[in-house]
């Protein structure tokens, strides 16, 4: 079941909050609702404006509302947060640690407080620590808080990975672990292209080029972008998260979730595979992990542990 007329609240009307809503307009996923900071009301105004009269040529029937009203989240089912500053080149995300780290505080209890039984789906920076801030600012349940990162990592590798191989990237199944940082885990045990091991087909040099290239994603669209960062395939990442909840299809996908103990590791949020549906996170898939992957994993673990420990 589709659940059209849903309400759909992004907060941050930005480069990726703008275009989060054009890509869940397209898709008639359920109604919106823009929020930006007061300063900002007429311009949001506008970008919403602007998108609603995109929709008669696109034959979509949807709602599009823009203000700084939180209001306007009563009842939504889904929350996307983007509201933050994005990284500059030369920057890490996790510089963006203080000023992120006080939004997300102020926009969870605004949340809390008109929209306490939605889904909230976070992609401000450092995501693997905004989702965990959110969760504990909000007090939801783990699983209706959500962070994304590995969505997007995973398909950065296979961007690079059907580019090298001249393949179609529709034949290719692979995930990323760990933080959404320099030490993700890129899987490439359980990495396959046509149902074919990756391994077997390309050669271990080329792959740890692409785990390299990966792992500086963000970085690489930073630099080209000099002002701002990654906004369309970080849109269509949560995208595909939200319509996952929305239409309950229990999809195998990598999320940033609260762990308590799965791993080894407790009380911190880090990307996953979970079983993402209509209740949120469903269930954690535990992998048993190789001494290697266990050791990069942890070394996530620990950098994301190093970031929280400065809030
Ligand atoms: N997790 C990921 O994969 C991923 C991908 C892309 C971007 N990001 C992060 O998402 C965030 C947004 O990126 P962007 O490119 O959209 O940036 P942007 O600067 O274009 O937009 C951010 C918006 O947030 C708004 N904002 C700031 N404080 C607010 C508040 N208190 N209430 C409501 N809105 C507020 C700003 O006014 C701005 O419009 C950044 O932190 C970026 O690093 C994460
Ligand atoms: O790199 C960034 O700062 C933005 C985002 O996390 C990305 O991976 O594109």
């Amino acid at each position: 079941m589709i659940f059209k007329r849903n309400k759909i609240g992004i907060v941050g009307a930005g480069n990726t909050g703008t275009m989060i809503a054009l890509m869940l307009a397209q898709k008639e996923l359920g109604d919106i609702v823009l929020i930006d900071r007061p300063e900002l009301e007429q311009p949001v105004k506008g970008k919403a404006l602007d998108l609603l009269e995109s929709m008669p040529i696109q034959k979509k029937d949807v709602r599009i509302l823009g203000t700084s009203d939180y209001q306007e989240l009563t009842d939504a089912s889904i929350i996307i947060i983007t509201a933050g500053m994005p990284r500059k080149p030369g920057m890490s995300r996790d510089d963006l640690i203080n000023t992120n780290s006080e939004i997300m505080q102020k926009v969870s209890k605004e949340i809390k407080r008109y929209a306490p039984n939605c889904y909230v789906i976070v992609l401000s920076n450092p995501v693997d620590v905004m989702t965990y801030t959110c969760l504990k600012t909000t007090g939801f349940p783990k699983k209706r808080v959500i962070g994304q990162s590995g969505v997007l990592d995973t398909a950065r590798f296979n961007t690079f990975i059907a580019e090298a191989l001249n393949i179609s990237v529709e034949d290719l199944t692979s995930f990323v672990l760990g933080g959404h940082g320099d030490t993700m885990v890129p899987m490439l045990r359980f990495s396959f292209v046509g149902g074919i091991p990756l391994e077997r087909i390309m050669p271990i040099e080329q792959i740890e080029e692409i785990v390299e290239r990966t792992r500086n994603g963000g970085a690489e669209i930073v630099h080209l972008l000099g002002n701002g960062s990654a906004y369309i395939a970080p849109a269509a990442a949560v995208v595909q998260m939200t319509e996952t909840i929305l239409k309950d299809k229990r999809k195998i996908i990598p999320v940033v979730a609260y762990l308590e103990g799965e791993y080894g590791y407790n009380d911190i949020c880090l990307g996953i595979p979970c079983v993402l549906g209509g209740s949120g996170v469903e269930a954690i898939i535990e992998i048993k992990l190789t001494d290697s992957e266990k050791k990069m994993l942890d070394r996530s673990a620990q950098s994301v542990q190093e970031t929280m420990n400065l809030l």
